[in-house]
């Protein structure tokens, strides 16, 4: 190029390029699967790709804050009474109780976050995606799907983190959300999530995609 010529802007990869797209859709997305299929490795990576841009929802609990937890950054740490409250006040878009602890997304967490303009990202499970779905809140749902159940048997034992009872009760679970990830109008999109980056870029094109018409 000669000096003084006009540069044309270049983009050195699609990921780059992708950043500087405005999210034309903007409401939170609802991420679900079996335990160890990948949800947090897919997201915390669209996170990292696209910085400010997301969120993840911080959800109210019951259970007391673990060593280096912190109130209204890893939970909302509330007290069974307040949770119970705002629970009778219609405030939660789903909730549910897992060893004696009530855990719930609250509709003003999502607005208050939301109206940072970030996009709400919530991981949650199948019965709260029901719970979701009924509330009418705006939402779009994304399943993830394991290539097979071999395949996520041995992601779950090599991660290490699960004794032998609760990969068995993982895996059990499992087949329950595969089968109600095949009813028809209840994810907006199945991602299988086989080669990481293939999965990747489908979840960057469902993100990044306008919204229908009827949203
Ligand atoms: N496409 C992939 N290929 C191979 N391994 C993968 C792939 N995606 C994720 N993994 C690995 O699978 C394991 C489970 O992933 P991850 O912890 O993200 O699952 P999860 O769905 O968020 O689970 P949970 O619901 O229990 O939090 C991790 O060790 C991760 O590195």
């Amino acid at each position: 190029m000669a000096p003084g010529e006009p540069s044309s802007p270049t983009f050195p990869d699609r990921n780059f390029a992708l950043s500087l797209t405005v999210i034309r859709d903007s409401r939170p997305i609802v991420i679900s699967g079996p335990s160890g299929v990948g949800k947090g490795t897919l997201y915390k990576l669209l996170f990292q790709r696209h910085p400010d841009t997301f969120t993840l929802s911080v959800s109210h609990t019951t259970r007391g804050p673990r060593p280096g937890e912190q109130d209204g950054v890893d939970y909302h740490f509330v007290t069974r009474e307040a949770f119970l409250e705002l629970k009778a006040k219609n405030g939660f878009v789903e909730n549910a109780e897992f060893s004696g602890n009530l855990y719930g997304t609250s509709k003003a967490t999502i607005e208050e976050q939301s109206a940072k303009g970030k996009i709400v990202v919530l991981d949650i499970e199948v019965e709260g995606v029901k719970q979701v779905r009924a509330s009418g809140f705006p939402a779009r749902y994304v399943f993830i799907a394991p290539p097979s159940e071999e395949e996520l048997e041995k992601r779950l034992r090599g991660r290490g983190t699960e004794t032998e009872a609760s990969i068995q009760k993982r895996l059990q679970r499992a087949k329950a959300e595969l089968d109600y990830s095949k009813v028809p109008g209840v994810h907006d999109r199945i991602i299988v999530n086989d080669d990481l980056e293939t999965a990747y870029k489908e979840l960057e094109d469902f993100v990044f995609a306008p919204p229908p018409a009827d949203a």
